[in-house]
């Protein structure tokens, strides 16, 4: 269960005051997620115009984040300008919520904190066809909506990233698998000597999993959990959207007809260029060892009390194989 910082109602109705959200109804300690804080609250709702028809209220469920660990506080501009300018593009995003000064970012229990714009839907658990095809298409659209947005943010999870990552993991890698010391090298060593290929960038989200995507009917509702975004190639997107959804929960591939329809969802939306085309593969073992080499630092770094469920660096060590067989 991803919450590191412990909210007491007290405290959070007292956040909430800032805002014209009503009072505190409810609060619960969302259980998915590794990187923040999260909770589901519910409040009265603003009493815009009177009461309702009922004599009251309408409730209003809201999103808090509490941002800790990998979240540098100074990129949480970025982020939250990212997701209002995206949500106003019209796309399924969270927006942040504005207190009555017009300040989205705040503090709470000494954490930066920011209340969210809840979006209907549940995360993807069953990877289909055709909600790949949804998210690819998703993830394009996403791309083209970010023009005009001026913010940028370098990606802090590239090569340099990851050389450190692995100095960092280094002499524990071989306790999570015995194997993954040689595969972490001879892959960091693949793309050190593999020349950055010089095609579109721009703002990326860099962690469209099927749990960041929110479904409602069959439909996309959300696109959440914006904080990794940065500035790198639209094709590396494309890539980890890949390893994310194209393989299962044990780094097993799922098989030709959910990639080949993401991908298709993608290109029907924003073709690929020759070039991108070509890149592809590499960007897919880059993106497999990033998120190896995040998993397996988390595995060793975790507190022992953090409610946190680590993930498996391993899945990502069977992507890796994958990708590295394959190209
Ligand atoms: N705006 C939102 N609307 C509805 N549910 C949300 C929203 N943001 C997060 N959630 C819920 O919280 C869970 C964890 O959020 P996430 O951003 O993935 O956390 P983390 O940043 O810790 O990985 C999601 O799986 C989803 O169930
Ligand atoms: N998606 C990453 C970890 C980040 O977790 P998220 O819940 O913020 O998506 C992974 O699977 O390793």
């Amino acid at each position: 269960m991803a919450v590191y910082t412990k909210v007491s109602a007290e405290a959070l109705s007292a956040f909430l005051a800032r805002y014209d959200v009503g009072e505190l109804v409810s609060m619960k300690g969302i259980a998915e997620g590794v990187e923040n804080s999260n909770y589901f609250v519910e409040t009265t709702g603003a009493a815009v115009g009177g009461l309702g028809p009922a004599g009251e209220h309408s409730r209003t469920r809201f999103i808090l984040t509490l941002y800790e660990k990998r979240v540098d506080i100074a990129d949480l501009p970025f982020f939250l300008g990212l997701t209002a300018h995206l949500s106003h593009q019209g796309l399924p995003v969270p927006a942040p919520i504005p207190d009555r000064d017009g300040a989205a970012l705040q503090q709470l229990e000494g954490r930066p904190a920011c209340l969210i714009e809840f979006l209907p839907g549940v995360s993807v658990s069953e990877v289909t066809p055709a909600l790949a095809r949804a998210a690819g298409d998703a993830l394009a659209r996403l791309h083209l909506g970010v023009e005009g947005f001026s913010g940028t943010r370098p990606n802090t999870l590239g090569l340099a990233g990851w050389e450190e990552l692995a100095y960092a993991c280094k002499a524990q890698l071989s306790a999570i698998d015995p194997a993954l010391p040689a595969l972490v090298a001879e892959e960091l060593a693949w793309q050190r000597q593999t020349l950055p290929a010089d095609i579109p960038a721009g703002i990326i989200h860099a962690d469209l999993f099927p749990d960041n995507v929110l479904i409602q009917g069959g439909e996309i509702s959300g696109l959440i959990d914006f904080y990794f975004a940065c500035h790198d190639r639209l094709a590396y997107d494309l890539a980890i959207t890949h390893a994310a959804w194209a393989f299962d929960d044990d780094g097993l591939y799922r098989g030709d007809p959910v990639a080949e329809a993401l991908l298709e969802g993608y290109r029907n939306v924003r073709p690929l260029t020759a070039a991108e085309h070509a890149a592809l593969p590499g960007l897919q073992r880059g993106a497999a060892l990033r998120f190896l080499l995040t998993r397996a630092y988390d595995w060793i770094n975790t507190p022992p009390g953090a409610m946190v469920t680590r993930k498996d660096p391993m899945a990502f060590a069977r992507r890796l194989r994958h990708y590295q067989l394959a190209s």
